[in-house]
């Protein structure tokens, strides 16, 4: 993925790909910066920005065809390789995510999970699930970068330093521990620059919580002014 693009763009591109997918479906050969743009909830202007920073033109009268769309946003989305991601902690969360089917569809594949239980293990499985230890060869020997880590907090840490040491650069966190690396690591330990996104559903709820709040004393107030 293109290093100088920031995370909103390439959400924003992603986005348009999935449009694009469906329209194409459908059958549509073209599509307008005004169709696309409502579609992800952007402005036309937006849009035409978008592309026009990752080059790619439209004209106006046609608009811009979706063949050459879709296959210029693979390949700066890395589509075309296909996208292989290792799950690391395979107890709820992570065999929740393990039998997510729709994954397959945005072309991310969930080639297999790690874990250290050995009930956990089990290689029959259509997504093998292999002991920890194992990890590290496995991650070399296909090239694997991304990883989704879902162990426990208190295992957070060291999991992670294996994974960076497996060659993984790019983490989507689950455990409340914030890790941190975003190519300024500052453990001295880090072989290479990593990105990652930290998720945590409790701070998001909390955020709500204090949005619809914030907006209820907004409202109190405005009704007693
Ligand atoms: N991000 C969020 O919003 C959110 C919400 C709920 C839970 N969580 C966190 O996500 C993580 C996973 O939650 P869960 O409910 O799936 O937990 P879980 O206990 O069901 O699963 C954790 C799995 O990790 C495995 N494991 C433990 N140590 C390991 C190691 N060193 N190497 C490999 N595997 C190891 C365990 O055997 C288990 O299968 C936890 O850290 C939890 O706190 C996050």
């Amino acid at each position: 993925m293109g290093q100088g693009l920031n995370k909103s763009l390439v959400l924003r591109l992603v986005r348009y790909l999935r449009v694009l997918k469906k329209l194409k479906s459908l059958g549509i050969v073209n599509v307008f910066s005004n169709n696309l743009g409502d579609a992800v909830g952007v402005t036309p202007a937006v849009v035409r920005k978008d592309f026009s920073l990752i080059n790619i033109q439209g004209n106006k009268r046609g608009g811009y065809n979706i063949d050459t769309l879709m296959a210029e946003l693979g390949n700066i989305l890395g589509k075309q390789e296909g996208q292989d991601v290792i799950i690391v902690g395979c107890g709820r969360i992570g065999t929740a995510l393990m039998n997510y089917k729709e994954f397959d569809k945005e072309g991310i594949r969930v080639v297999a999970g790690f874990d250290s239980d050995p009930v956990k293990q089990n290689t029959e499985l259509a997504i093998p699930i292999y002991p920890i230890e194992t990890m590290r060869e496995y991650v070399k020997e296909r090239g694997i970068e991304v990883g989704i880590l879902a162990v426990p907090e208190s295992a957070a840490n060291r999991v992670f330093d294996e994974m960076v040491g497996a060659g993984i650069r790019g983490f989507l966190n689950f455990t409340s521990v914030e890790l941190k690396c975003e190519g300024k690591c500052e453990r001295t330990s880090c072989p290479r620059n990593c990105t990652v996104h930290n998720v945590n559903i409790g701070l998001e709820l909390e955020n709500l919580f204090y949005l619809i709040n914030m907006d209820k004393i907004k409202e109190t107030s405005q009704e007693n002014a």
